[in-house]
C-alpha cells in the first residue's frame, strides 16, 4: 500500500492516488497533545482546504463499509464525527443522528460511559432520536481504541436500532480499534502509527 510520511494510504486511494497524496499532506501530527506520550493526529487543515473537503467526503462515499442500502441514517460522534457525518449523510439522502457528550441534551436522553486513548467520557443520544429497528452507519474522524464506536453502538442498541457498520478517516495501528468493533463492517481510508 502506498506511505506517505508515516501515514499509509489505504481505501483513500478510491479517490486516485495524485487527490490521496494531497490528502494525506494536509493531515497533521502533533507530539504531547492533548497529553504527554500521545501523537494527535488533526485533520481539520484538510477539511479547511476545499479540495480537501471534498476528497475527504468522495473518499468516505466510494469506502461506505456497506451498500447505502442497507442503513437508514448516519450517527456521528461529537465533535469531530460532526464534520464529516452530516455532508455524508446529505449526499446520500439520509438524515444525520448527533451523539454528545454528556451534559450538551436536554431529556430525555440514553448515556453510554466509555474510555478513550487519554481519559474517560460519557456520550449522550437524545432517547427518540432512532425508530426501532432503523439501520444505523456510526461515523467520526479517527478510531484509536474503538472505545468512542463502541459506546456509539451501545447507545444505538439501547435505542432500538441496528448498527450497520462503521466509516472512519483515520485509524492509529496497533491499538486493536477495528478488532473490537468485529463482527460490524469497518471503513478507514489511511492509517498511522499511534
Ligand atoms: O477510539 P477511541 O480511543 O475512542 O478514540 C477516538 C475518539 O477520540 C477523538 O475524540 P475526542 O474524544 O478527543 O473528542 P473530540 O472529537 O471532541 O475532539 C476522536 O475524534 C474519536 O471520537
Ligand atoms: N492520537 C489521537 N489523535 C487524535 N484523536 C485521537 N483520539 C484518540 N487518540 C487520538
Amino acid at each position: 500500500m502506498a506511505q506517505s510520511g508515516d501515514i499509509t494510504i489505504g481505501q483513500l486511494s478510491l479517490v486516485g492516488q495524485e487527490d490521496a497524496a494531497y490528502f494525506v499532506s494536509l493531515i497533521r501530527s502533533i507530539s504531547g497533545f492533548p497529553k504527554e506520550g500521545i501523537l494527535f493526529r488533526d485533520f481539520l487543515p484538510a477539511l479547511a482546504d476545499p479540495r480537501g473537503l471534498s476528497i475527504v467526503q468522495e473518499a468516505l462515499l466510494k469506502a461506505l463499509p456497506v451498500a447505502a442500502d442497507q442503513f437508514d441514517a448516519i450517527a456521528g460522534l461529537e465533535a469531530r464525527g460532526f464534520l464529516i457525518g452530516p455532508q455524508l449523510a446529505a449526499a446520500l439522502g439520509k438524515g444525520f443522528i448527533a451523539l454528545r457528550k454528556s451534559g450538551k441534551l436536554p431529556p430525555e436522553t440514553l448515556a453510554q460511559e466509555y474510555s478513550l486513548e487519554y481519559g474517560t467520557a460519557t456520550i449522550e443520544m437524545e432517547k427518540e432520536a432512532i425508530k426501532p429497528g432503523q439501520r444505523i452507519l456510526i461515523v467520526d474522524d479517527l478510531i484509536a481504541t474503538g472505545g468512542s464506536a463502541q459506546a456509539a453502538a451501545q447507545l444505538v442498541s439501547k435505542a432500538g436500532g441496528s448498527v450497520a457498520g462503521f466509516s472512519f478517516v483515520m485509524e492509529l495501528e496497533g491499538l486493536q480499534g477495528c478488532a473490537a468493533l468485529e463482527p460490524y463492517p469497518v471503513s478507514t481510508l489511511v492509517s498511522m502509527p499511534a
